[in-house]
């Protein structure tokens, strides 16, 4: 029976010194991040998903953003190896929590380097952005990982935004969808849809048709809605300041066997 945990981490009081890329830096209001961040957790328990907090790292500005330190497939954890120096000091306490969970480690090794936030999985298709944050040999050891399980890793080039996903992500049937103006080669998915908002782009699958989606994005919502599934929307704007989006808040465990 699959699993339905999520691995969540509260932010830190060092939030706002969090790093921007592609972004101007603008000032981020803690105690509304905090409430931002609840709501966030909330949605997902409302769903039927238990979340387990990773041991907070207080010296690591972006480790609420956990999705980027961790890619799970089936019951494997590849704990990654973070492009920005900065970020590498989060890894540790998600590896502690992966396996308490009972989860199979494997580690992105020097030099190679790979954010979470690059990482799609699609069935058992793997996309992995190069970009800049993940370099070709974390594109590598994502193949060498996941491969042998079962997995078709398709490499995709990402040189207009942070994070393969904060380009694109993908519906419960699998339709890709991303913000056109931030997606180097749509024409890699099989299926893809465009929408009409940058944050539209992120989609967490909850469960059944309901998609946790940012407020940002009311006319993709819309869209969503129209095609028949459910958004629920969260307003993740401190977040959003840092470059987050709704997927890099969690990492979602559905197929652990412990
Ligand atoms: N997966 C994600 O979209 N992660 C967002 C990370 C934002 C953070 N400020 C960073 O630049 O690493």
């Amino acid at each position: 029976m699959p699993s339905r945990k999520a691995l969540v981490r509260r932010p830190v009081p060092r939030l706002a010194e969090g790093l921007v890329t592609h972004a101007e830096r603008v000032g981020v209001d803690f105690g509304r991040a905090v409430e931002q961040w609840e709501a966030y957790t909330e949605v997902l328990r409302a769903h039927g998903w238990e979340t387990i907090e990773v041991d907070p790292a207080d010296d690591c500005p972006d480790s609420v953003f956990v999705e980027d330190t961790v890619v799970m497939y089936r019951n494997v954890a590849l704990i990654a190896r973070p492009g920005a120096g900065s970020r590498r000091g989060e890894v540790p306490g998600t590896e502690r929590a992966v396996v308490s969970l009972g989860c199979s480690v494997n580690r992105v090794r020097e030099p190679g380097t790979l954010d979470g936030g690059d990482v799609l999985k699609v069935g058992e298709t793997v996309y992995v952005g190069r970009g800049g944050r993940t370099d070709a040999a974390g594109v590598r050891q994502v193949r060498a990982a996941f491969e042998p399980l079962g997995a078709r890793v398709v490499a995709v080039p990402v040189t207009k935004v942070l994070h393969l996903k904060s380009a694109v992500t993908a519906l419960p049937d699998g339709t890709v969808v991303g913000h056109a103006p931030h997606v180097d080669a749509p024409s890699l998915f099989p299926r893809f849809l465009p929408v009409p908002e940058e944050s539209g782009a992120h989609v967490v699958l909850l469960g059944g048709g309901a998609l946790l989606m940012a407020a940002s994005a009311p006319r993709t919502a819309e869209l969503f809605a129209d095609l028949g599934y459910e958004p629920v929307l969260v307003d993740i704007g401190e977040f959003e300041k840092l470059e987050g989006c709704v997927t890099c808040l969690s990492v979602r465990l559905r197929e652990l066997h412990a």
